[in-house]
């Protein structure tokens, strides 16, 4: 689909080597006629899909997945003021069915809780009922009017995992809160993408909630990524929406409830954090492709190699491991190419000198080199992709270190906040946040942070002077 021929830009043009790759290795078509609409190539749909598994499986312990409508009346969608706010400029309508005018119009769902939760009514009755823990991944529309682009800013976010819970009490819904950030830490760490967790501010919280955790990824510009959300909605919306129970004494309570989003902004945070200038460095955990084997094919014993690589590939997917061969009468230097723009976390080199010393030769896609024996390859390969998961991880780890800095002056943030993410103390007022988002071109991103590279400790305003806490400051997609 796409010509191999020339390189990409550099990684450090972050914009245009992300732009190139998306498209060189097949991850999106972004020539769909609709904007911020894209369309997934099938390799781009695999690793999505194996992503969204792990996602699945990681949120099938305690929560379980159903199905919502798309389509939601304004009557339901108008009912909570500050949500509809929040989305009043971001929602698309549908105002004919054919060619008759709708009575009712009705709302593409930016994301669900005006569709869900007059069921959720219906649903709940006691607090037997309590907790309900239930997630979609869904397609949501957003008109968005900042710049769109492909799995960071879409109009038609299509793998929109939403989870909405309910629970007897607020403190009952805080701890939901605390067990979904510790699944984005684990869904994340599979990911081998380091995240920072914060609390964002007052006016940048979920519409209708009482305040939300935001997880955000640094991508190589510096920039961050918010790539999660969990929101603890209070009693807003059960308010709102009548979803109360009787408790153990009879009484009818409002149920207090949290809402968790993530979308295929987990997707870009894998492509963006780990990849380099050969293109995507994928974690063996979603890799669409995990092992590609490249017979080495010199002199007359062509047919002798290909036998042992059928035998070898046989052995590997019968161990579970997504495997292909790369047979094709090319270059081997052109075939690694290939497969490193894909980001294939592992390359098994066997030619004949392999196959007399009955060895296999390992390079992963960081190029750490490794000979092997021939025998318990599977065991052999699945050890070496687990070396290469945490080689990935470490070296996402050593980038955010680098990127997180400190400063107690706005002319040393603004200084430092090119390329990085920044660290102040701030009095939580907002006249000092607005001040130093205007003096430094940034977002105020969070406070309690939460990251092994940040020190939670406090310290003068960076703008008044007044004892402060330590707070996230950036530049963000
Ligand atoms: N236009 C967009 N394109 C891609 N991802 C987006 C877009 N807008 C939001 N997201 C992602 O979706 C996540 C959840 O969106 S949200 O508005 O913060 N939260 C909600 O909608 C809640 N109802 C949680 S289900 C965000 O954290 C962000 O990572
Ligand atoms: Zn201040």
């Amino acid at each position: 689909m796409a010509d191999e021929t020339e390189g990409l830009p550099p990684r450090s043009d972050f914009s245009a080597w992300y732009n190139e790759v998306i498209r060189r290795a097949e991850i999106m078509d972004v020539r769909y006629p609709v904007k911020g609409l894209y369309v997934w190539y099938p390799f781009g749909f695999a690793l999505r899909n194996h992503t969204y598994t792990l996602l699945r499986n990681l949120l099938n312990r305690d929560h379980e997945e159903t199905l919502f409508p798309l389509l939601i009346p304004e009557t339901e969608f108008m009912k909570e003021a500050e949500h509809i706010k929040g989305f009043e400029d971001e929602v698309y309508w549908v105002t004919h069915g054919g060619l008759s005018p709708l009575d009712v119009k009705l709302a593409l769902r930016p994301t669900s809780e005006t569709a869900i939760y007059p069921m959720y009514a219906l649903w709940i009755r006691s607090h037997a009922d309590l907790p309900l823990k239930l997630y979609q991944v869904v397609n949501t529309f957003r008109y968005e009017t900042k710049h769109t682009r492909p799995l960071i800013r879409l109009r038609e976010i299509t793998s929109f995992m939403e989870s909405h819970t309910v629970h007897a009490t607020w403190d009952e819904a805080n701890e939901q809160v605390e067990y979904e950030l510790g699944l984005s830490q684990e869904f994340y760490r599979d990911l081998g993408v380091p995240i920072i967790i914060s609390k964002r501010p007052d006016w940048d919280k979920f519409p209708g909630a009482d305040f939300t955790m935001a997880v955000d990824a640094v991508m190589p510009d510096g920039r961050t990524l918010q790539i999660g959300t969990v929101h603890h909605l209070g009693d807003h919306f059960s308010k709102t929406f009548g979803i109360t129970y009787e408790d153990v004494n009879g009484e009818q309570q409002f149920g207090s409830q949290t809402c968790y989003g993530i979308s295929e902004r987990c997707i870009a945070a894998v492509i963006g954090v780990h990849g380099d200038d050969k293109g995507l460095i994928l974690p063996a955990t979603v890799a669409p492709t995990q092992v590609v084997i490249i017979p080495v094919i010199v002199g007359k014993r062509g047919d002798e190699i290909l036998a042992a690589v059928k035998d070898l590939e046989k052995e590997l997917k019968a161990a579970g491991i997504r495997v292909k061969t790369d047979a094709r009468d090319m270059r081997p230097g052109a075939k690694y190419y290939h497969w490193e723009l894909h980001g294939v976390p592992l390359r098994v080199e066997l030619g004949p000198r392999d196959l007399d010393n009955k060895q296999l030769v390992c390079v992963n896609r960081l190029g750490v080199k490794t000979v092997v024996p021939r025998e318990n390859a599977a065991e052999s390969v699945k050890r070496l992709l687990d070396e290469a998961h945490d080689q990935i991880l470490e070296r996402a780890e050593d980038h955010l270190e680098s990127h997180l800095m400190t400063a107690t002056t706005p002319e040393e943030c603004n200084e430092k906040l090119d390329g990085n993410v920044v660290v102040v103390h701030w009095c939580g007022c907002r006249e000092c946040a607005d001040k130093l988002e205007e003096l430094t071109n940034s977002s105020l991103l969070g406070t309690e942070v939460r990251s092994q590279y940040v020190k939670n400790d406090e310290g003068a305003c960076i703008i008044c002077g007044k004892p402060g806490k330590a707070a996230l400051v950036g530049r963000s997609y």
